[in-house]
C-alpha cells in the first residue's frame, strides 16, 4: 500500500497496547510485538491507523490494538476481551435479520433441502446433528423429508427458544430436539451418524464457525459418520471491476468540474485496503479461468490447519482488459449417503445462481492493463487473526508475465494484505 504520511492530528496521540505480534508487509507498515505500547496519531480508516512505536511511525492494524485505560495504566495488566466476540456474534443471530437473509437465499436453502431429499432413504433411523441450526430449517427438512431416529438441533443464540416453537408448530417435536448452547460445550446423549451444518462465512471462512464444526466432528460424530458439507473449496479469479473503481477512485478526478485527485491516496487507503464483501461479479468480468486455491476435506481438516492456509495460482489471461483485482468465492460439496450416489454442490460463483454471500473482491492499489497471453501467477495466504479469532488476513502475492513487449511492468511483484 502506498500512502503519504498522515499529518499529525492536533489532538494528543492516544496510547494503545499491542495484543499480539504484527509483522508489517509494506515499507509504510510498522511491526510490533505483543505488549508494545504504541502512540496512535490518526485513524485514516477503521482498519489501519497511523502510529509510532518508540518514535518510529507507520501504519498499524487497528484490530491488533487495545486502548490503554487509566485503570490499566496503574494495574499494568492488559486483559484480553473475548477474542471470539461471542456476545456480539450470537447477539446478531438472536434477531431475525440474518436468519431472514439466509432463509431468503433460495440457492443456499434449496441446496440443503436437495441434500436431505436425495438422501432420504439412507437417513432412515439415523441420528443427525444440525450444528448452528438457527431457525431449524435443515432439521425441519430432515423430519419432513426423511425418517431419521433423531435430529439434535444445536443453536447457541437466543433464537433457540423460537426454534423450539417452530419445531412444535410443524409437528416435528418427536424427531427434532433443540439444544441451546455452543456446539463445543453441548453434551449429546449419543454419537451421531451425520453432522450437517451451514457454517460458511464470507470468503468461506470468515466467522471461523468451521472451528466449531471440526470440534463437534471430533466429539460427536461416530467413526465412519458423514460430514455435510463433506468438502469445501475457495476459488479465485483475476477480474476487472471498472464500475467499483469508477465509483470509489475515478470519482475524485473531476467532481463538479473540480480537481479532487489529492484525495485519491486516501480513497485507495480507505476503500481498497479491505475486501469488498457482497460484490457481484459478472462472468465477463473474469480475465481468466478461475482456479481453486484452497481445498478443505472436512474429514481430515484440523483446527490447527486453520491458522494459516496457503494456495498457489497460475492464471492465463484469455482476453485483454484492465486487471483491477481478484474475486473470491467458494463451493461446498455434500457426498451421497448411498455408495456411488451423486454428490450435491453449492457453488457461490458468478456462473451459479447468486447467493447472499455473493462474492468477495480484493482491489489492487492501482489497476494494471493485461493482454491475452499474459500470465498472473502467485500465492494466497489466509492467516487467521491471532487475537480476534473470527477474523483473518488475506495476503495475495503475484507476478504478471507479459508476452506483450509494450507492457512496461511485465515483472510486477505485488502484494496486498487485507483484513476481514
Ligand atoms: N455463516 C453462517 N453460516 N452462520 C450461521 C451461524 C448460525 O449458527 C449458530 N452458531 C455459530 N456457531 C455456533 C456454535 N459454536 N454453537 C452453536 N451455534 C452456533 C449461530 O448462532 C447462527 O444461528
Amino acid at each position: 500500500m502506498q500512502a503519504e504520511k498522515e499529518d499529525e492530528d492536533e489532538a494528543s496521540p492516544e496510547e494503545y497496547v499491542a495484543l499480539s505480534d504484527f509483522t508489517g508487509g509494506g515499507s509504510d507498515q510498522r511491526s510490533f510485538s505483543s505488549g508494545d505500547r504504541l502512540l496512535v496519531h490518526s485513524k485514516p480508516s477503521a482498519e489501519w491507523w497511523w502510529a509510532t512505536l518508540q518514535g518510529v511511525p507507520g501504519y498499524v492494524p487497528a484490530s491488533y490494538l487495545r486502548l490503554v485505560t487509566a485503570e490499566e495504566e496503574e494495574e499494568e495488566d492488559i486483559s484480553l476481551e473475548d477474542p471470539w466476540q461471542d456476545e456480539e456474534y450470537f447477539g446478531s443471530y438472536g434477531t431475525l435479520r440474518l436468519h431472514l437473509e439466509m432463509l431468503s437465499d433460495k440457492s443456499r436453502t434449496e441446496t440443503y433441502r436437495q441434500v436431505i431429499l436425495s438422501n432420504s432413504a439412507s437417513l432412515r433411523n439415523k441420528a443427525v446433528m444440525d450444528l448452528g441450526c438457527g431457525t431449524g430449517i435443515i432439521s425441519l427438512f430432515c423430519a419432513q423429508l426423511a425418517q431419521p431416529s433423531v435430529v439434535y438441533a444445536v443453536e447457541a443464540s437466543s433464537m433457540a427458544d423460537y426454534t423450539r416453537q417452530l419445531v412444535k408448530q410443524n409437528g416435528c417435536e418427536e424427531v427434532v430436539t433443540v439444544l441451546q448452547g455452543r456446539a463445543e460445550e453441548i453434551e449429546l446423549p449419543e454419537q451421531v451418524d451425520v453432522l450437517v451444518s451451514e457454517w460458511m462465512g464470507n470468503c468461506l471462512l470468515f466467522e471461523f464457525m468451521v472451528e466449531s464444526v471440526l470440534q463437534a466432528r471430533d466429539r460427536c460424530l461416530r467413526d465412519g459418520g458423514i460430514m455435510w458439507p463433506s468438502s469445501a473449496a475457495l476459488t479465485l479469479v483475476p477480474c476487472q471491476a471498472d464500475s467499483y473503481y469508477t465509483e470509489k477512485m475515478a470519482f475524485w478526478e473531476r467532481p463538479y468540474g473540480l480537481d479532487f485527485t489529492p484525495l485519491q491516496p486516501l480513497a485507495q487507503q480507505e476503500f481498497f485496503t479491505k475486501p469488498k464483501f457482497s460484490h457481484l461479479i459478472e462472468p465477463e468480468d473474469c480475465l481468466t479461468a478461475p482456479c481453486d486455491v484452497i481445498c478443505l476435506d472436512m474429514y481430515t481438516l484440523q483446527v490447527r490447519d486453520l491458522e494459516e492456509m496457503k494456495g498457489q495460482f497460475h492464471f492465463c489471461v484469455e482476453k485483454s482488459g484492465v486487471f483491477h483485482g481478484f474475486t473470491a468465492w467458494f463451493t461446498v460439496h455434500f457426498e451421497s449417503l448411498e455408495e456411488g450416489g451423486a454428490a450435491v454442490e453449492l457453488n457461490t460463483g458468478p456462473n451459479s445462481e447468486p447467493t447472499h454471500w455473493k462474492q468477495t473482491l480484493f482491489m489492487l492499489d492501482r489497476p494494471v492493463s493485461v493482454y491475452a497471453g499474459d500470465s498472473i501467477s502467485g500465492s494466497i495466504v489466509l492467516h487467521r487473526n491471532p487475537v480476534w479469532r473470527r477474523h483473518m488476513t488475506v495476503t495475495l502475492q503475484w507476478n504478471i508475465n507479459s508476452s506483450t513487449e509494450d507492457t512496461d511492468n511485465c515483472q510486477a511483484n505485488l502484494f496486498m494484505s487485507l483484513y476481514t
